[in-house]
């Protein structure tokens, strides 16, 4: 997308957040980049989980929130869909503040699988999945979140996500039962770590856990907030509750960043650079850290199993506003120190 220097320095401040004033052309540039990419028919919507399926591939939202809280929706950004895959990382850091990071990672590993989400390989060597971001990893992590019993870890969980999306969280029933009725490879994979002694024999409670972590219900504005509570170290910047331990942010954040996209996890650490989760409902969150996060929905989705859209959306924010996280600029002097008006003391 073509802009002169002009208006992408007005861009830059709103994002900056320096002037709310200055909010306007970015909303314009939003809305831009959303008519650009809105006649996009490529991808398919996901129809392994049968409720997926009646998803229209119309359906298309880009949200910004900032680490100060300020918010950009253009499209169906209040429609709800199913988060899906980008609860792994949340989950994730429940589980660190749940048993800390060296029990964790004694459970689940931190090495990008060059495979697809629902592989079924595993790191025999060291008797666990590869990392939290695939089923394998995922179905192991939800077995690590405490509670007494059932009740207590789902409600644990869901007041986990009413943090990060500040207001209460559901479970979409309909999404639930029809993954649990249908996720056999799941329940294969979850059987399988059982065997290997990598989950606990809890294995029809975790499952169930997963398969509700995955129907939790969010817009694309949640998923920018979301985002944006991890750019802004772990406290919800509309709210100001925090979310997740600030010493925990940064495992999120690296772990997105090598495994998050799965298959495509490593072009898109070099092309776009940015922390980000996909699900198979349509979702992308992207964190700019100290920034902002980025939301984008669209459920048509790649042979990987990603938004088309919301991977090119991403792609061009990142190009155009130089948001990747090792631009050049400098370690201590980047673009990142520039556009967070705490840090540079604006
Ligand atoms: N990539 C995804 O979003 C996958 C999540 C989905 N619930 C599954 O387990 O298959």
């Amino acid at each position: 997308m073509a802009a002169d220097s002009k208006s992408d320095r007005g861009d830059l401040d709103a994002l900056m957040g320096k002037m709310k004033s200055a909010a306007a052309p970015f909303r314009e540039t939003l809305q831009k980049l959303h008519r650009d990419h809105a006649p996009i028919n490529s991808g398919a919507v996901a129809s392994y989980i049968p409720e997926l399926a009646g998803a229209s591939p119309d359906w298309f939202a880009i949200s910004v929130v900032t680490a100060d809280g300020l918010r950009f929706d253009v499209g169906d950004s209040d429609r709800l869909f199913s988060i899906q895959s980008i609860s792994k990382p949340f989950v994730f850091g429940l589980a660190l503040e749940d048993h800390g990071r060296e029990h964790v990672l004694s459970k689940v590993g931190v090495e990008p699988t060059g495979e697809a989400f629902n592989s079924i390989v595993l790191d025999e060597a060291t008797n666990r999945p590869l990392n939290p971001m695939v089923n394998t990893g995922a179905i192991a992590t939800a077995d690590l979140i405490k509670g007494k019993d059932q009740a207590e870890r789902f409600k644990r969980l869901m007041e986990m996500f009413r943090r990060y999306i500040g207001r209460e969280a559901y479970v979409e029933n309909a999404t639930f039962l029809s993954e649990r009725a249908t996720g056999h490879r799941n329940r294969a994979i979850a059987h399988l770590m059982m065997n290997f002694g990598m989950i606990e024999d809890r294995v029809d409670e975790t499952l169930e856990l997963y398969f509700q972590q995955c129907s939790v219900l969010v817009d694309c504005h949640d998923l920018a907030v979301m985002g944006a509570t991890l750019a802004n170290g772990g406290v919800n910047p509309i709210t100001g509750e925090r979310a997740l331990k600030a010493e925990y942010v940064k495992d999120l954040l690296s772990i997105m960043l090598s495994c998050g996209i799965y298959d495509f996890a490593g072009e898109w650490a070099y092309r776009i650079g940015l922390p980000a989760k996909s699900g198979v409902g349509g979702g992308i969150v992207a964190v700019i850290p100290g920034v902002a996060g980025i939301g984008v929905f669209s459920p048509p989705l790649d042979e990987k199993g990603n938004s088309v859209r919301g991977v090119r959306v991403c792609k061009e924010l990142s190009e155009r506003f130089g948001l990747h996280v090792f631009e050049s600029g400098g370690a201590g002097k980047s673009l990142r120190d520039e556009m967070s008006p705490r840090r540079s003391g604006s």
